[in-house]
């Protein structure tokens, strides 16, 4: 048999700088917030102690990438001028619980042969274990927690008590700071005003790139992934025209190029165009949306998700906010799930509807039945369900284990009547 690979080399010249830990040698486009941010952090460099910084915007606006050549800078910086300064890093998206997070962030300063197990502790105990830590370094700390919106409820103490710990006489040397970051604009008005006061020091909203930005950035990463003369005119101006499109998304509108560049180099052709960027756009649409049931959504936002497409499916019923709280709850019934209030559940419906899988209209029901928030699938329920049957590891999920998710061969309309 011949090799079924293609010859290599003919398209890119080097992929890792669309890999997702890259950090390029430039931030393009974002100098106000840079220099916004370097004015909440010029105190630290000249020893005055680390204040609280809120960062927010839209998924892939560079929130995280200029976070981190922020702190590489104050790195160089302090060390330039001999001010010690831990800096601590945790995504609360892997690190989804409270528990988890102060784990993560004594286990980052202490030594490797002297870490905290995942299991057992205390929250109380960890919580002075993390002071106790924090207070022996030396110098000052930053604590960078990207995506807190993921912590929920459980994010009170760590976002207002944390911040003022010095103030509140749990820690007696060290400064902390906290930068937090979230991509959920309802986060920060849902927070408690004290919280509020204390995390947003300085907050800095970094807004969508419009379609001239994206080119910016496209351009750059072009020059770098494929090799001369291989990206067709119009190609990164179309690819950025429809990013701009949608949410204004650099990730998104670099997935769509590299895809581009994959369809180009499948098929041989010698240059990417405008129509293996329409074909990569189907393809992009696809894998965005199984990446964020499998990989983005919580458990719960799983099963908020999975009721919301039942009853999208059933001619029967009406996908009202009510009736998904009821469908959620016989969902988590079945499978062992402790169901979340009425209110939080509609908290998981907004962040859901934020990644862009539903739309929300409000229906007037008539006299009696007042006014309702009806939840209609923007994508399509075969790709939910695909979503939602593997884990982030692309392991068998715990709906798909329960035999929760149905096979659409089958028909789902049997599974979807038995949780009605
Ligand atoms: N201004 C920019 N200059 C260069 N590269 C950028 C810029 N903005 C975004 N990128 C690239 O786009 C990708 C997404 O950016 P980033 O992870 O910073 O977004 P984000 O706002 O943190 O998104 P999320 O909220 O989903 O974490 C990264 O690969 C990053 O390198």
């Amino acid at each position: 048999m011949d090799s079924p690979f293609d010859e290599p080399g003919k398209i890119f010249a080097d992929k890792r700088p669309l890999d997702e830990g890259y950090t390029p040698e430039t931030i393009l486009c974002r100098d106000e917030e840079i220099s916004r941010y370097s004015e909440a952090l010029q105190d630290i460099i000249e020893g005055f102690g680390p204040n609280n910084v809120f960062i927010y915007g839209q998924t892939g606006n560079g929130k995280t990438v200029v976070t981190k050549k922020m702190t590489d800078f104050l790195r160089e910086e302090t060390d330039q001028h001999d001010i010690p300064l831990t800096i601590l890093e945790v995504n609360c998206n892997k690190d989804d619980s409270i528990f988890n997070v102060l784990i993560s962030l004594i286990n980052q300063i202490r030594p490797p042969d002297d870490q905290v197990p995942e299991q057992g502790p205390t929250k109380g105990f960890l919580w002075s274990t993390l002071y106790d830590e924090l207070d022996q370094l030396e110098g000052d700390a930053v604590v960078v927690l990207d995506e807190i919106d993921m912590l929920g409820a459980d994010n009170d103490k760590l976002l207002y008590e944390f911040p003022r710990a010095r103030k509140m006489g749990s820690l007696e040397e060290t400064r902390v700071g906290v930068i937090g970051i979230s991509n959920n604009h309802m986060f920060k008005d849902s927070l408690d005003p004290r919280v509020k006061s204390t995390l947003c020091e300085y907050e800095i909203f970094f807004s969508p790139y419009d379609a001239t930005e994206l080119t910016e950035i496209l351009d750059h990463y072009a020059d770098l992934v494929f090799r001369e003369g291989t990206v067709d005119d119009g190609v990164i101006q179309l690819c950025a025209a429809r990013a701009a499109q949608e949410q204004g998304d650099a990730r998104e509108a670099l997935d769509l190029l590299e895809t581009a560049g994959n369809v180009a180099r499948k098929q041989d052709a010698p240059k990417v165009t405008e129509e293996h960027v329409e074909e990569a756009g189907s393809r992009v649409e696809e894998q965005r949306v199984l990446t964020i049931v499998r990989d983005q959504l919580t458990s719960q936002m799983k099963l908020t998700l999975l009721a919301t497409t039942f009853l999208n499916i059933d001619e029967e019923s009406s996908p009202r906010a009510k009736n998904i709280y009821n469908v959620y709850e016989n969902i988590c019934n079945v499978c062992g799930y402790e169901p979340r209030s009425k209110r939080r559940v509609n908290d998981f419906l907004d962040s859901i509807r934020l990644y862009g899988l539903l739309e929300r209209d409000e229906r007037n029901l008539g006299r009696a039945g007042g006014r309702s928030y009806i939840h209609t699938l923007e994508v399509s329920p075969e790709l939910v369900f695909e979503g939602l049957k593997y884990d982030q590891e692309g392991s068998e999920s715990m709906l798909e284990r329960y035999d929760l998710v149905p096979d659409p061969e089958q028909g789902a309309q049997a599974r979807i009547t038995s949780f009605m």
